[in-house]
């Protein structure tokens, strides 16, 4: 059952370590089959240069139940269900903790659009949520770790299709995508704008976010209704 989805998502995951995003089994990504009501995602702790197709493990959307595979799925796997069952339009979705976004996501700091690289894919900041209570984290941790990522785009009235990724405080980058390629290309970009958003913010620290209407250019330019370009 929906082994092309699992070699996607195979893929997707070998590209984490590929692109620098992960150490040790750190990270993973899902996608998702609406229509089936199923998720794949990465088994729990296997390392990526040992991690097959078979190893994927299918999940159902609704009750979170293992309904294919031997393998434990990844820990993170309640986080992946939440964003998938509250933002409809998302295909696939990656965590890591690719160390620049994780840094900003531990100072609890917004990652504000600075420059062009960030228009073409976020149509504006980047959110860190807010701290977790005590008892989210002592409870159903994972689950509360979506629910506080979905509390935060919708209180913020940010549009999760127009910014495809978070910073959850503390902890690290969440990002997503039509589907798991695009989800990982999306947390490439983040790793890069973290990393040139330290140094930009050091040459000059009463830097304030890029011009509305460049951001606009970039962004429509590219996800607007009449692009031009595509990613
Ligand atoms: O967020 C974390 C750890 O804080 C995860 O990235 C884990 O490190 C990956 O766990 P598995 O997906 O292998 O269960």
């Amino acid at each position: 059952m929906l082994e092309q989805l699992k070699e996607e998502v195979l893929q997707a995951n070998l590209e984490l370590p590929k692109y620098g995003l992960v150490t040790f089994t750190w990270g993973n990504v899902s996608a998702i089959d609406r229509e089936k009501g199923l998720v794949v995602i990465k088994p729990s702790g296997v390392e990526y240069d040992v991690m097959k197709a078979e190893d994927m493990v299918v999940v159902d959307l609704a009750t979170g139940k293992v309904v294919e595979g031997t393998k434990k799925p990844s820990s993170d796997t309640p986080t992946h269900l939440e964003l998938y069952r509250q933002f409809s339009e998302i295909g696939g979705i990656v965590h890591t903790h690719s160390r620049h976004a994780t840094t900003w996501a531990q100072a609890g700091r917004d990652l504000p659009a600075l420059g062009t690289t960030h228009a073409d894919y976020f149509y504006g900041t980047i959110p860190c949520t807010r701290l977790m209570t005590d008892s989210e984290i002592q409870g159903e941790y994972e689950l509360e770790t979506g629910k506080v990522i979905v509390e935060t785009f919708r209180q913020r009235e940010i549009n999760p299709k127009d910014v495809p990724a978070v910073l959850v405080n503390s902890h690290g980058p969440f990002a997503w995508g039509t589907d798991a390629h695009n989800a990982v290309h999306n947390a490439v970009v983040l790793e890069e704008i973290a990393y040139m958003n330290l140094f930009s913010y050091q040459l000059n620290p009463n830097l304030s976010s890029m011009q509305q209407v460049l951001l606009d250019k970039h962004y429509l330019r590219k996800h607007g209704k009449n692009a031009y370009y595509g990613q």
